[in-house]
């Protein structure tokens, strides 16, 4: 008997690569498979290898066909949803010619604030983009190669952000969405197409740029016969634009334009992300005013310190993950990769309040409640974006999606329940981002609305976990250190102007 059409989502993050395999009739996950990358880098710098995000998603896909036990050709349709702002730069054979700078490699702080200084300042930015840049935005990354490895700009052929790289690789096509554009700094939310002004500015030739697909689950072609051998896939697999993992996210959890807007997100990675799905274009220094890629918009806030700094936190103190309890007096930022939101890119971790009684377990509670409270902070700035009033009482009734890998902790869970006071949903699709993917792979497949089909699988709904009355004493206690964490404190490096996001 044939079997049902199977579609691929891809989610290449930070650590590693994820292939969800979906039943595209009903949208029941058959198997994720699973490959680890590496991050390497020191003071700042934080770099992978591009071929290593092919390897693993060749690598995840193998481990997907084994455990799902589908027929290779049942598959018919793959998209990659992968981390946003990431710097690929080809050469003339299409291979990369040094490691990918990757979205938390603060080096180009300084060029991210010259570009703000050079164009007038922070409106002058959002105005087009919908965001100002931070070192973390890929024009400021452009221009730190351009500055840094000048020879290797020279030979550049072809720009391309993680998922634009790995969709080429898989159809030969050089293609992007509006989702993950609208994070490069280059590309304007205004007019939904590259800024020549601003392309001018960053002395980056428009050649070497993908074309800009309307959607992600624009059907942008079929595998290469080169990609599907490296995949054991049929050359017939349709190709899907994909986006990037926050944008993915939200089609995943059914959220867009077909689906349900101004419904607010936390996503907890090795980023913390704030986020909705809205209507209306965001244009506020506080906030990155990134595009959907179903054509609504996505207000976004991302913290470079979440559960990969509180991790480390526990490693450090010996402690498991859970075994942490409420703070106490300490506070502790657990900045340890500089910070975006606030944008301290020179900041490191800062630890206050210690007492003689202060506990190991307290100390891992500690780093918990400043990680969540850092990007929980920018939730108001979100839900104003989408036109909301925060204070209202039906708002802040408005139950938080928790996704990522640290919504499968009890800790985790427990701290942003007690912070926000706000009831949580644990969508029983733990992979989002992947699904999402799947949903643009299908909607490539089928013509449909990616964002209706995912609701209609029903990955973003979940159980709802009741309010828990909001602990404002640790809010403020942590809120006010991080208020007094300005550059002057970190040393040289550090931005002046507030704009986050
Ligand atoms: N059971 C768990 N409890 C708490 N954190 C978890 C758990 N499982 C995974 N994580 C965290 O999830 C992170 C990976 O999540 P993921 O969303 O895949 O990250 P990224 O997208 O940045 O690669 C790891 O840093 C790990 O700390
Ligand atoms: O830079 C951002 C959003 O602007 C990050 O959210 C990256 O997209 C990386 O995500 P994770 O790997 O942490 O999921």
């Amino acid at each position: 008997m044939p079997h049902s059409p199977v579609v691929i989502g891809v989610d290449s993050s930070t650590q590693s690569t994820k292939a969800l395999f979906v039943d595209a009739t009903d949208g029941r996950t058959l198997a994720v498979g699973r490959s680890p990358h590496r991050v390497d880098g020191s003071a700042g710098a934080r770099e992978t290898d591009p071929e290593q995000w092919w390897q693993a998603l060749r690598e995840a896909v193998a481990m997907g066909l084994k455990e799902s036990g589908v027929p290779a050709s049942a598959v018919t349709g793959i998209a990659v949803a992968a981390q946003q702002h990431g710097l690929v730069a080809l050469g003339r054979d299409r291979r990369p010619l040094r490691p990918a700078l990757l979205w938390n490699d603060t080096r180009s702080a300084a060029q991210a604030a010259a570009l703000v200084a050079a164009l007038g300042g922070p409106r002058a930015w959002t105005d087009p983009t919908g965001s100002v840049p931070v070192a973390a935005v890929t024009a400021a990354k452009w221009r730190w190669l351009c500055e840094n490895e000048p020879s290797t700009a020279a030979r550049c052929t072809a720009v391309r952000l993680p998922h634009d790289f790995l969709t080429e690789r898989l159809t030969g096509v050089a293609v992007t969405d509006p989702g993950d554009a609208s994070g490069t700094g280059w590309y304007s939310t205004a007019t939904a197409a590259y800024d020549p002004e601003l392309l001018q500015l960053l002395r980056l030739a428009p050649e070497l740029l993908p074309t800009v697909a309307p959607t992600g689950g624009t059907r942008v072609g079929t595998l290469t016969t080169g990609a599907a051998d490296a995949l054991g896939l049929p050359s017939t697999v349709v190709v899907a634009a994909g986006t990037g993992d926050n944008m993915s996210a939200a089609v995943g959890l059914g959220l867009g334009g077909a689906g349900l807007l101004d419904h607010p997100v936390l996503s907890l990675g090795t980023s913390g992300t704030v986020f909705a799905a809205t209507r209306a274009r965001p244009a506020t220094p506080a906030l990155s005013g990134f595009a959907a890629t179903d054509g609504s918009h996505l207000p976004l806030a991302c913290t470079l310190n979440c559960t990969l700094a509180v991790d480390r936190v526990a490693t450090l103190l010996g402690l498991d993950r859970d075994d942490a309890e409420p703070g106490g007096e300490a506070v502790l930022l657990p900045y340890l990769d500089g910070e975006r939101t606030p944008d301290l890119p020179a900041a490191s971790g800062l630890l206050t309040g210690l007492r003689h009684t202060t506990t190991p377990r307290q100390l891992l509670g500690a780093a918990y409640e400043g990680a969540a409270v850092t990007v929980l902070r920018a939730l108001d700035e979100v839900l104003r974006a989408c036109g909301l009033d925060p204070a209202s009482p039906a708002v802040a009734e408005r139950p938080l999606r928790l996704i990522g890998g640290g919504a499968q902790g009890r800790s985790w869970v427990e701290t942003v329940r007690r912070l926000s006071g706000r009831p949580v949903i644990l969508p029983t699709g733990t992979e989002v981002v992947a699904v999402g993917a799947a949903a643009l792979a299908a909607s490539a497949v089928l013509g449909t609305d990616p964002v209706a089909l995912a609701r209609a699988w029903g990955a973003g709904t979940g159980p709802e976990l009741p309010p828990l009355e909001r602990d404002l004493a640790t809010w403020e206690r942590v809120g006010s250190v991080i208020e007094s964490a300005t550059p002057a404190l970190f040393g040289p490096g550090g931005v002046t102007d507030p704009g986050s996001g």
